[in-house]
């Protein structure tokens, strides 16, 4: 399988060097050249098989060649086996047609360590390969963040800088980041919005020189392996449900639509989905893009779903160069007014398309507080924020005799008090992790500046090469 940028410059790469690329050298993110699909016959035999077998059979066509087979499923069981409940990521039924996929059941406690800890089981094996070290950088509105430095924390071959809006996420979420004690994590509380943290990342990553010399890699979803590890799980709760014999929906609580497009991906790969369903809290970007057409960003409103507080949505890309019929000279354009004037219309054409398979609804905070204590009444089940919102919109759009699922993406006690302002008392948090608000902190301040962050991971990378040197 070769991968293609959506900007159409960059060199065209197989699955490994996309995977440590992390974002595409004309700045574009990388595609898979053609979509794999599987028959109806292999889809209908995912049905109750276990959550690693289906992602294995799922992300084994865009590896290739790549990573023997034997190995990539020892990997993906090795990740799967980091979470705490058997099925991995369970349906729980919330309505008459209305599901959830619980995705937060790994050692993090969000729908990212789905990935995460595939993705760091696959940089770790490259890194053995090449003999090389690499810097792993991130930014995170929360759970990103915390999920790559558990996935990565320890590596001998790996430092792992990860950017966040100080001040911006949960104090669960900064703390799963902050009290981490390994010497190659490195948290910097930046003074900005997760959108500035991210825009750091992506200029790092334009800096070729830069790039070259500390071994960038990124763990956002901007990295290809992120989405293709997301896959997985859409296979597994639409096959619990009926598929490939009935068509499912899904409602994915949204920021940087890396989840969602990975919903996108299993609907090209055959899996029979009726609507993909994007739920935002009030930062609404992507509903008032699908809306209006207008695809324009404005100041991030801090909420209580802090890791869906983003405006500038990067995975969005990757569907505008589908919608665009793949013209990566068109999406190189579009990319070009949003970083100069903030945003770009998108053409009746392409917007068509995407309308054809996304619906999308936003959420304020009273509503997402409501959500939260309708469905704790009604069954007893406490959601998170993010939850709510997905919920929110799911509402909007169940369709009789088509199953819709909402992913479930964190846990209630990373927020808690998001939720005892709806429910009147605070999730507990596993066992594991009882004791995090007692452990010290540690993280370097530092301002929204590309350099500043450049000269940060540059002496650390020094640091670390020499002592291991000796
Ligand atoms: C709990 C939670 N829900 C939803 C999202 C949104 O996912 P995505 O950025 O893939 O759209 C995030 C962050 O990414 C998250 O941490
Ligand atoms: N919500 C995320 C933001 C980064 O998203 P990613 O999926 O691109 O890594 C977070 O919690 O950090």
């Amino acid at each position: 399988m070769k991968y293609v940028s959506t900007r159409g410059e960059a060199p065209v790469l197989g699955f490994s060097d996309v995977l440590m690329a992390g974002l595409a050298a004309d700045g574009g993110l990388y595609v898979p050249e053609q979509w794999p699909t599987l028959s109806e016959a292999e889809i209908a035999s995912f049905a109750y098989r276990p959550y690693a077998e289906i992602a294995g059979r799922v992300i084994a066509p865009f590896v290739g060649d790549d990573i023997d087979g034997d190995q990539l499923n020892e990997m993906i069981a090795a990740a799967a086996a980091t979470f705490r409940h058997p099925a991995t990521t369970p349906v729980t039924q919330i309505a008459p047609n209305h599901f959830l996929l619980e995705l937060f059941h790994g050692p993090t406690l969000a729908f990212k360590d789905v990935a995460m800890q595939l993705l760091a089981r696959l940089v770790d094996r490259k890194l053995a390969e090449t003999g090389e070290r690499a810097t792993i950088v991130g930014a995170t509105s929360g759970d990103t963040g915390a999920a790559a430095v558990e996935a990565f924390r320890g590596r001998p071959n790996a430092d792992v800088v990860i950017l966040f809006p100080e001040g911006r996420v949960s104090p669960v979420q900064r703390r799963q980041m902050t009290t981490v004690a390994d010497e190659n994590v490195h948290v910097l509380a930046v003074e900005g919005t997760f959108d500035d943290c991210q825009a750091i990342v992506k200029d790092m990553f334009a800096h070729e020189a830069f790039r070259r010399s500390v071994g960038l890699t990124g763990v956002n979803s901007i990295n290809w392996a992120r989405i293709v590890a997301q896959v997985g799980y859409y296979f597994a709760a639409a096959t619990a449900l009926g598929a490939p014999h009935r068509e499912v929906s899904f409602t994915v609580p949204t920021g940087n639509f890396g989840d969602i497009f990975a919903g996108y991906v299993a609907k090209r790969m055959g899996l029979p989905i009726r609507r993909l369903v994007i739920a935002t809290n009030v930062n609404d970007i992507l509903v008032r893009a699908l809306t209006g057409g207008d695809y324009r960003t404005g100041a991030v409103t801090p909420t209580s779903s802090p890791s869906m507080d983003i405006q500038v949505s990067s995975n969005f890309e990757r569907l505008l160069f589908e919608a665009y019929g793949r013209d990566g000279a068109a999406v190189s354009g579009l990319m070009a007014r949003l970083k100069q004037g903030g945003g770009f219309e998108i053409g009746d054409g392409p917007l068509e398309r995407i309308r054809a398979e996304f619906s999308a609804a936003s959420s304020d905070e009273a509503a997402t507080r409501e959500t939260i204590a309708r469905i704790h009444r009604a069954t007893d089940l406490v959601i998170d924020p993010h939850t709510a919102v997905g919920v929110g919109a799911a509402e909007a759009h169940l369709d009789d005799g088509v199953p819709m699922v909402t992913l479930s993406t964190a846990h209630p006690a990373k927020f808690p008090d998001a939720v005892e302002a709806a429910i009147g008392r605070a999730p507990l948090l596993p066992e594991a992790l009882s004791d995090l608000g007692d452990r010290t902190e540690r993280m370097t301040r530092i301002a929204a500046d590309t350099a500043a962050v450049e000269a940060f991971v540059l002496d650390r990378s020094r640091a670390a090469s020499s002592e291991a040197a000796r």
